[in-house]
Formats: C-alpha cells, structure tokens, sequence
C-alpha cells in the first residue's frame, strides 16, 4: 500500500437557510400574523480519527469536500432543516493545518476524536421573529450567513515512542528488523528507507512500545539535501529518540562529524524535538575487536561532549539489541506521558439574544412608531402567503 502522509484539501462548511416572510391566511383568519420560520444552520465539517485507517490516500483523490446547506424556513412556522454535518474519517496521528494561516487546528490522537474544521453557517431569521406590539405585519427575516469555508492540509504524523535518527545506512532499518516484526528493506546504499515504518517491540510478555524508523538523513538536509527533513516531523510525538551512529562506515566518513551533522540538521528543524531525550547508539560493533570499539567509542564520545546513555550493539548480529530495548521499556514507563494538547471539540454556540436584539434594534430605528409597510425587494424570493 502507498504511504500517503500528506494531503492538501478543500472544506466548505454549508451556509445557514435564510428565513421567511409569511402570513397566516386562512379561512375566517383573513389578517392572520406573521408566520416565516427561520432557516436552518448549515452543516459544519468535523475531522475523526479512525484507527482502521492508515493513509490520507483517499484525500488525495478527492480534495473538495462540502457539508450541507440549511434549508430555508417556510411559512406556517416551519423552521427549515438543518444541514447535515460532514464528518471526514482520518488516520489516528493526522494534523490539520490552515494552509493560509499555517495554524495547527489541532491533532486527532485518539480513536473517535473529532476536530472541528469548518463550521456551518448560522440560520436566518423568519419575519415572526420580528413582530413586536408597533409592528404586528413586519416583511423583515435575515439571510443565513456562509458557511466556513478552508484549504487544509493534513499531515500524518506517526505515533511512535521511540523515533530512529541517524545517517543513511548507519543501520537503522537492520534495527528495527532485529528488534520487532517490521521488515524494511535493509540494503547498503543510502537512502533504502524512503517512507517511513513501524514496529512493535515487545522486550517482555504484555509489555510493548512502538518504534519508528524514518529515512536517513544527512548533513544540509534542512535545505532540502538527500530526501531532506521532512521525515522528522514523525518523531515529534517520540518520547525518546534513537540516534544510531555506523563506528565503522565503510565509506570512511569520521562519526564525530556525522553525529554532530545529525544533531545540527535536528535543532534547524525544531529545537523542541531537538532536546527530547536521546540516546547515541554505536552500531556495527562486529566489524571491530573488542578492545578497539571500547577505545573508539570513548574517543567519539569525548569529541561529541556528550554526557548522555550510550550504548553499543550489532544491529545485524543482533548482540546487545535485546538489551537495548529492555533499557528503552524500561526508561518509557519511568518517564511521564505527556498529555498531548487535545484541542476541545468546539460546540457550535450561536448568540441567539444578541442575534435578535441586533435585528429589533435595527427594526426599531427604521420603524419605530408608525408602520411603514414597504419592503425590500429581495423578500419576495421568499416570501409564501397562503390564500384560501
Ligand atoms: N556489519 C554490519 N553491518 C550492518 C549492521 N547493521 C546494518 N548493517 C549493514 O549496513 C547497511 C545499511 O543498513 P540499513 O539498515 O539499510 O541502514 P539504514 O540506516 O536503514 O539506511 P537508510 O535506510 O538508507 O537510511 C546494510 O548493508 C546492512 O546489512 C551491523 O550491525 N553490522
Ligand atoms: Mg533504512
């Protein structure tokens, strides 16, 4: 299946029904009163997370996606329908993003979470809403307003506890295959990896977190270098990440100098995810003697200063992987959950009082005293008398 993790799409949210202008006419009630029921508001677009899916594919194929409008009011009182709200099922893990305004509207994190993205427009008012003890025939009613109308973009960030950094070929993918039942392809070029991929590690029975593995990356990446740092955005939902470093590259690339490119592509792209706990973790240790790793990897540590975890293991041997993710269960269940920031679903409240105090005070100005029985023109679009 193609890993979709990007969508650009377009929500429109239904205008609100405009009300009506109508009287009551009967049989023996020949001056009956008003009776314009209001329109009914449009529908609002919501996002929902669903964790059957797992691609915003189906988002790039339709891109246009549109609630329902109001209907309008109709005499004898009827308030018109509503329109039906518009509820897009997306991945667990989606982001939606105002693509004027760059704003975050928020992150779907949990099955059946719903996010409000275009909200439907609010109803006209029918002419009973106007008549008052100086005005006992009013031709007022008020159009619906427009619904919300927005570009968005997804993005699908995967939910991972454990996020794999590193340069291409470094091993990242061999890890993952030795620790979980993922299998990327392993390969020894750079850039194997090109989307990224799960696992589920699972160091003790009933006891499990999830590993992410991303593309490689390489120094210049933030100015789009190799497959550029796109990627990262994955691991920011990360509790802790992996920074795998290859002590033997076989190209003959110094580490120190690898490492440092990773640490400093990382803070270009966010300092946030940049100080999340990380971990270095010399990989290929099968391809040196025993004495000689341990001489080499003090070496590298001093020259990157670092005074965090290290570890040491053979992806591809599997020595000192199993250790490693015992270690990570470890150090996931002692750290807090951080609670992500759920944004509220929003309730769609209309200003019902200030609405209609608006439209008297307007009425009151224009007709105060004496009844002035003209109209506007555009109430005769909908404007019902029922005659017998
Ligand atoms: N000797 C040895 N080779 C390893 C080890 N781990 C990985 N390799 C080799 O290193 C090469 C690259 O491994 P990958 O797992 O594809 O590396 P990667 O970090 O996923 O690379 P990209 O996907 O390109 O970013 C492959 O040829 C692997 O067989 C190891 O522990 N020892
Ligand atoms: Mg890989």
């Amino acid at each position: 299946m193609k890993f979709v993790d990007e969508a650009n799409i377009r929500v429109e949210a239904g205008d609100g029904g405009s009300g009506c202008v109508s009287f009551r006419r009967e049989k023996y009630v020949p001056d009956g009163g008003p009776d314009g029921g209001d329109g009914g508001d449009g529908g609002s677009v919501y996002l929902q997370a669903n964790e059957n899916l797992n691609t915003l594919i189906d988002y790039r194929f339709t891109r246009f996606h549109m609630a329902e409008r109001g209907s309008n009011g109709r005499g004898r009182d009827c308030t018109g329908q509503g329109g039906a709200d518009l509820i897009l099922q997306v991945p667990v893990g989606t982001r939606a993003i105002d693509q004027e305004t760059e704003e975050s509207l928020g992150d779907l994190t949990t099955h059946g979470q719903k996010l409000l993205v275009a909200k439907g427009g609010f109803h006209g008012l029918g002419n009973t809403r106007f008549k008052s003890s100086t005005n006992r025939a009013p031709r007022q009613k008020t159009l619906g307003t427009p619904g919300e109308v927005r570009s968005l973009k997804l993005e699908l960030l995967l939910l991972a506890d454990v996020g794999l950094l590193g340069m291409p070929n470094a091993g990242k993918s061999t890890f993952i295959r030795a620790v979980s039942r993922a299998t990327p392809k392993v390969a020894d070029y750079p850039f194997t990896t090109l989307v990224p991929n799960l696992g589920v590690v699972n160091p003790r029975p009933g006891q499990s977190f999830v590993i992410a593995d991303i593309p490689g990356l390489i120094e210049g990446a933030a100015e789009g270098a190799g497959l550029g740092i796109r990627f990262l955005k994955h691991l920011e939902r990360c509790r802790m990440l992996l920074h795998i470093i290859d002590i033997e590259p076989i190209d003959g690339s110094d580490p120190v100098h690898s490492a440092r490119a990773i640490v400093g592509e990382l803070e270009k792209y966010s300092p946030k995810l940049a100080a999340k706990p990380r971990w270095l973790v010399f990989n290929k240790t099968d391809l040196l003697l025993e004495e000689e790793l341990q001489e080499k990897v003090d070496a590298i540590v001093k020259a990157l200063d670092w005074q965090g975890d290290v570890y040491t293991m053979s992806a591809y041997n599997r020595t000192g992987t199993e250790e490693l993710s015992i270690k990570m269960l470890d150090y996931i269940k002692s750290i807090p959950v951080v609670e992500e920031e759920v944004i509220a679903d929003e309730d769609v409240e209309f200003k019902w009082d200030n609405y209609h105090q608006g439209a008297d005070d307007a009425f009151n100005e224009d007709y105060d005293d004496d009844f002035d029985d003209d109209f506007d023109d555009d109430d005769y679009d909908v404007e019902v008398i029922y005659q017998r």
